[in-house]
């Protein structure tokens, strides 16, 4: 088996709030490259790990993870909606593999996703239907959360599972670096919010429209410097991706939930599925971060960064 690594960060902003065509020409130069490492490196299998923003997943069941037998995508911010291509036999050999090896993973037959796991698809293989995929979420949004070396477990396993596949694989993480959007919040939440958090009330056409509409605004406030949102950190980003780039991925067990929040904001934990993708390409044997891009680009509220790694 030969395993290789793209770690993407989303943002649904994209397209909808654009930065300075400067920052947007070095992005999609990143994105060009990560691209061509996909095409050379061929997968027969993708593993995605993404994070869901109360689209698929709701505190009347949260899972801290979740891998689906087959998935379907709700189209939200543009995103485009429909069946993933998924690997049923595949998955359902990674689930039994992850289990065997000790860890209490859910398994859901009808996964709903959100932008968080169709982005990467569109952007890296031009649709959410054109590879054998395997999705695997990972909550980074929704408190609490459990310890980081719960992750690292989840994507080590994912990992050896995959290597007795025998197939090339590609572990693709979606989300983060530092962020923090008006994604809600349970605690604290009137009434009419919090059920919907909790039973997941598809939203009419009407509402979804209206709190898209609330996260493109905040995007805009956010470039403008005239908003209370946590910043991005580059130093907290940077320190991440070093830690990825080094393989010191034990370190990041010792990482807070409170922490992390703190140096990253509330959706910082979205890093989550790059620690899993990482720990799952340390399994299969050493590996070497071949490319490497980070930006803060508050327009799309997202410290933004592209990396590539494979095998040696
Ligand atoms: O409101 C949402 O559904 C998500 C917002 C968002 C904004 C910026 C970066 C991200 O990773 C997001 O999920
Ligand atoms: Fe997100």
């Amino acid at each position: 088996m030969t395993a290789a690594v793209v770690g993407l960060s989303h943002s649904p902003l994209i397209g909808r709030n654009d930065p300075e065509p400067e920052v947007l020409a070095r992005v999609d130069e990143a994105v060009e490259s990560a691209r061509a490492v996909v095409r050379r490196f061929d997968p027969e299998l993708v593993v995605l790990y993404a994070p869901d923003h109360y689209n698929g997943f709701f505190y009347k069941e949260m899972p801290p993870f979740c891998l689906a037998t087959e998935a379907h995508a709700v189209g939200d911010f543009g995103s485009q909606g429909g069946p993933l291509s998924v690997d049923t036999d595949a998955a359902r050999t990674l689930a039994k593999g992850v289990l065997d090896r000790g860890i209490d993973l859910t398994v859901s037959a009808r996964m709903t996703v959100d932008h968080g796991f169709a982005q990467p698809l569109e952007v890296l293989f031009g649709g959410i239907d054109r590879v054998p995929v395997v999705p695997v979420f990972v909550n980074g949004v929704a408190t609490p959360l459990g310890p980081v070396s719960r992750i690292r477990a989840l994507g080590t396993a994912v990992g050896q599972a995959a290597a007795a596949l025998d197939k090339r694989v590609l572990f693709v993480a979606s989300g983060g670096l530092s962020h923090d959007p008006p994604v809600p919040v349970l605690e604290g939440a009137p009434p009419r919010v919090a059920d919907a958090l909790i039973e997941g009330n598809p939203p009419t056409p009407e509402q979804r429209a209206k709190g898209e509409e609330r996260v493109v605004q905040a995007g805009r406030d956010y470039a403008a410097g005239s908003t209370k949102m946590i910043p991005i950190n580059p130093a907290w980003d940077n320190l991440l991706l070093d830690q990825l780039e080094r393989g010191d991925l034990e370190e990041f067990d010792s990482w807070t939930v409170d922490d992390m929040a703190a140096q990253g904001g509330g959706s910082a934990h979205e890093v989550r599925t790059w620690i899993a993708a990482y720990a799952s390409l340390a399994a299969t044997g050493k590996y070497e971060m071949t490319s490497r891009f980070y930006e803060a680009i508050p327009a799309w509220i997202a410290g933004f960064a592209v990396t590539t790694a494979e095998g040696r």
